[in-house]
């Protein structure tokens, strides 16, 4: 497995190992005790399954505040997609960060997304599957989402946001300045 760090400490690549014979490949996806080995120690409790159908499709920008806060650990099963972290972590020397990462089925790549963090994407092939572990149980009363074209995070999304495909809660999503983050920077000793 490969690791690469990315300019937001603590937001990770991984890069499973494929092994690829006549038939085609085979692949863990995750592996707890390789994981905990290279420092990595989340206990994921959910996995999620989405499918989009159109290229241009973003969800996000999503968290669930704590108690049920949610690290997640994103791949593409099928298609491709540009998957974004936000850190929104209060006191935080990054706050408002953003990093971003092409997922695909193709280069088998992962994001691993702490907690504290807005998640989204936009997908880049049409019928993009998003597989996803999660560290907490969906908690409807603490989900939330921030607006995927806010100015001041200012992501490239590679698409024109007019154009986007979002859900109603995304659509009507409110601004980072709008709102106070649940979370707080816990500096490492
Ligand atoms: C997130 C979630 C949704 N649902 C339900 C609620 C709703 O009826 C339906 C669709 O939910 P949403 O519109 O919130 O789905 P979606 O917009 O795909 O939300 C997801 O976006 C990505 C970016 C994330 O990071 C996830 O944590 C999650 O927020 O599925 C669950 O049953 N369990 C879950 O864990």
């Amino acid at each position: 497995m490969q690791i690469e760090q990315t300019n937001l400490p603590g937001v990770v690549i991984l890069t499973p190992a494929r092994h690829g014979d006549t038939r085609g490949f085979f692949s863990e996806s995750w592996n707890r005790r390789r994981m905990q080995e290279a420092g990595i120690t989340i206990d994921f409790v959910q996995d999620n399954h989405s499918l989009s159908e159109q290229v241009g499709t973003v969800r996000g920008l999503h968290f669930q505040s704590p108690p049920h806060a949610q690290a997640k650990l994103v791949r593409c099963g099928r298609g491709a997609l540009y998957d974004v972290a936000v850190d929104i972590r209060r006191g935080s020397p990054t706050y408002g960060q953003w990093v971003g990462v092409d997922l695909s089925f193709e280069n088998g790549r992962q994001l691993l997304i702490p907690e504290g963090f807005l998640h989204g994407f936009v997908t880049r092939a049409p019928m993009t599957e998003i597989i996803y572990k999660c560290s907490d149980y969906y908690a409807p009363e603490c989900d939330g989402a921030v607006r995927f074209d806010d100015p001041e995070i200012n992501i490239d999304w590679g698409i024109d946001p007019a154009a986007a495909v979002l859900s109603g809660k995304d659509a009507k999503a409110p601004l980072l300045r709008e709102f106070v983050s649940p979370f707080v920077y816990e500096a490492k000793a």
